[in-house]
């Protein structure tokens, strides 16, 4: 059982001139414990989760045991079941109403016995949950946020994969239960391992082999023990020391010598004990050079910015007067061809915007559509009963004027997208900030409209970052062979309520923060302009003006 990447290169979903991942060629043996190390965004995560199937490398290939894993843009759903993916923070996988129905939704793709199906779930709780709290009938909900920890993984882990991949597994776990972990890690007589954290005086003794990444580049491929003899690549890679190296380094500062490669204090203490007394001194001199030195801060630990959009570029209150020509010319629309002309304009204004933000949109989309269509088939409903028989019939022109009426409110919708994904959030509070100063003179209650708005425009993108992150874990957990970023519909359950759940708890964390600062809106107009307008913007609106009048010639 092999895993075999082939110059694999993945690129920013929003930027293709941004790699994430660069040229990673590697081969990964049965019965391995690998590590992938390397500085925040170095491109772990990312990593992993093209070894999972659940990202599609924009170049290169990946193979399991020589059998390609993508076939024509689908994941072999056979490869898929051998491989477990564990997220960050798995306990917000969380979905079902009981412990026994989160088992069943990780085992269904299986398609096991249901004695089988009991044994694995025996299994994986006596090895998770010691203190026994996973009552099945029980809410994973009312677990406490480390038990919940627990019986996520051990829902992965009752799936017995092949390989089992794991994002930073003891983050937020107790000393305890990361003994566990590493039991369970070190007694598994098949498959492979691979590891992804920042963690590794708990890792590195465990570890076959380390991989370390910086800037979604390959720096290092080798033995734990030969990656601490050359501590200076760490420390290049924005990677911290392990404790027994560190403390072997600053022992050498004193002129005791010791092995820089002794990965456990059981190792490392002997070792230094044999030092101090073949040194058969009792004075210790002063350290011949300062302190170790930190590791140094990773400026460039994420990659560069990406080149900015030319919409991001324009200057916000550009924008806002555009989105609101828009809106306000598409509101006096009154027949298709105005319609027609406003989806246009929009269409005009999108030139130019990254496809995946383009793709985006149809996650707001579809829903929408999905509402558009009941509206116009329920409006247009209509029961008689003509001397006491029921009839059911149809209205074409109630239909047809409610389509009216709601494809105007999509483009609206559209048009209200536009301006979140073109406009960083910073910029969106400022822009209106500006034109509420003219309001705010003749009494209206702007602040409250100034932080209602500028909420909403906050949670548009948290929304689709979420949903793009929890789709991924429902295509880990439901093991569906399909395009990325797509989602069954049987799984929409178990990508709603996280997504829902990670939203609230979003929102009260915002409205605590608010809280504690005082903030009512006040601040947000009393913010510092740091606006500036150039011609650019000028030919925009005067072009949004010409665009405002067409519409309005039209209707
Ligand atoms: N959906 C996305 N759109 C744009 N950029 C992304 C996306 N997902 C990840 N990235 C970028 O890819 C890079 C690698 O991210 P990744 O999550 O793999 O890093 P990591 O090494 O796991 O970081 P950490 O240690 O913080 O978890 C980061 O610069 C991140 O900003």
């Amino acid at each position: 059982m092999s895993l075999t990447l082939n110059r694999i290169g993945v690129q920013a979903p929003d930027d293709s001139s941004r790699h994430l991942l660069k040229e990673i060629s590697l081969e990964l043996s049965d019965g391995s414990v690998t590590l992938i190390i390397g500085h925040t965004g170095s491109g772990k995560s990312t990593l992993l989760q093209i070894l999972a199937g659940i990202l599609e490398p924009h170049s290169g290939s990946i193979a399991i045991d020589q059998q390609p894993l993508w076939d024509k843009r689908k994941v072999n759903q056979a490869h898929l079941l051998r491989l477990g993916l564990t997220f960050q923070f798995p306990e917000q996988q969380l979905f079902a109403r009981s412990i026994r129905q989160e088992f069943a939704y990780s085992l269904r793709p299986y398609k096991l016995v249901a004695s089988e199906c009991d044994r694995r779930i025996r299994e994986a709780c006596e090895e998770h949950d010691p203190r026994g709290i996973f009552a099945m009938e029980r809410s994973p909900f009312a677990l406490s946020g480390g038990e919940q920890r627990r019986l996520a993984l051990a829902t992965t882990f009752a799936t017995a994969p092949d390989w089992l991949l794991m994002d930073e597994p003891t983050a937020g776990l107790e000393a305890a239960a990361v003994r566990e972990l590493l039991r369970l890690i070190r007694e598994r007589s098949r498959g492979g391992f691979v590891i992804a954290t920042h963690d590794l005086d708990t890792f590195l003794p465990l570890a076959d082999r380390v991989l370390v990444l910086d800037r979604g580049a390959l720096v290092f491929d080798g033995t734990p023990e030969a990656l601490c003899r050359a501590p200076e690549l760490l420390a290049h890679a924005g990677v911290g020391l392990p404790s027994c190296v560190e403390a072997e380094l600053a022992l050498a500062r004193y002129g005791i010598a010791i092995a820089p490669d002794l990965l456990t204090p059981e190792l490392a203490a002997p070792a230094m004990l044999k030092a101090l007394r073949e040194r058969r001194s009792a004075e210790v001199p002063a350290p011949q050079a300062a302190a170790p030195d930190a590791p140094p801060a990773r400026e460039a630990s994420a990659a560069a910015p990406p080149p900015q959009a030319a919409w991001l570029r324009v200057d916000p209150r550009a924008k806002w007067l555009l989105y609101l020509l828009l809106v306000i010319g598409t509101m006096q629309q009154m027949a298709w061809s105005g319609l027609a002309a406003s989806a246009l304009l929009l269409g005009l204004v999108s030139l130019g915007l990254p496809r995946s933000v383009l793709r985006s949109s149809w996650k707001i989309a579809v829903p929408f559509l999905i509402f558009m269509a009941l509206s116009i088939w329920l409006a247009g409903m209509n029961w008689t009963s003509p001397e006491g028989s029921f009839q059911l019939g149809y209205s074409l022109e109630r239909g047809w004027s409610t389509a009216f009426t709601v494809t105007r409110l999509f483009l609206i919708l559209m048009d209200g997208y536009w301006l979140a994904v073109t406009t960083p959030y910073g910029q969106l509070v400022a822009g209106l900030n500006w034109a509420l100063k003219y309001l705010r003179k003749v009494k209206l209650p702007v602040e409250s409209f100034s932080l209602a708005v500028s909420m909403m425009f906050r949670f548009i993108p948290m929304i689709l970052r979420e949903w793009t992150r929890f789709s991924a874990i429902v295509r880990a957990r439901g093991k569906a062979a399909i395009r990325p970023g797509a989602v069954r519909s049987r799984d929409i359950p178990a990508l709603v309520v996280p997504l829902l759940l990670a939203m609230f708890h979003k929102a009260e964390q915002l409205t605590v923060a608010m809280d504690m600062k005082k903030i009512d809106g006040k601040q947000l107009l009393l913010k510092k302009s740091t606006l500036e307008w150039q011609s650019r913007d000028s030919y925009i609106v005067a072009a949004g003006v010409v665009g405002f009048a067409l519409l309005l010639v039209i209707r």
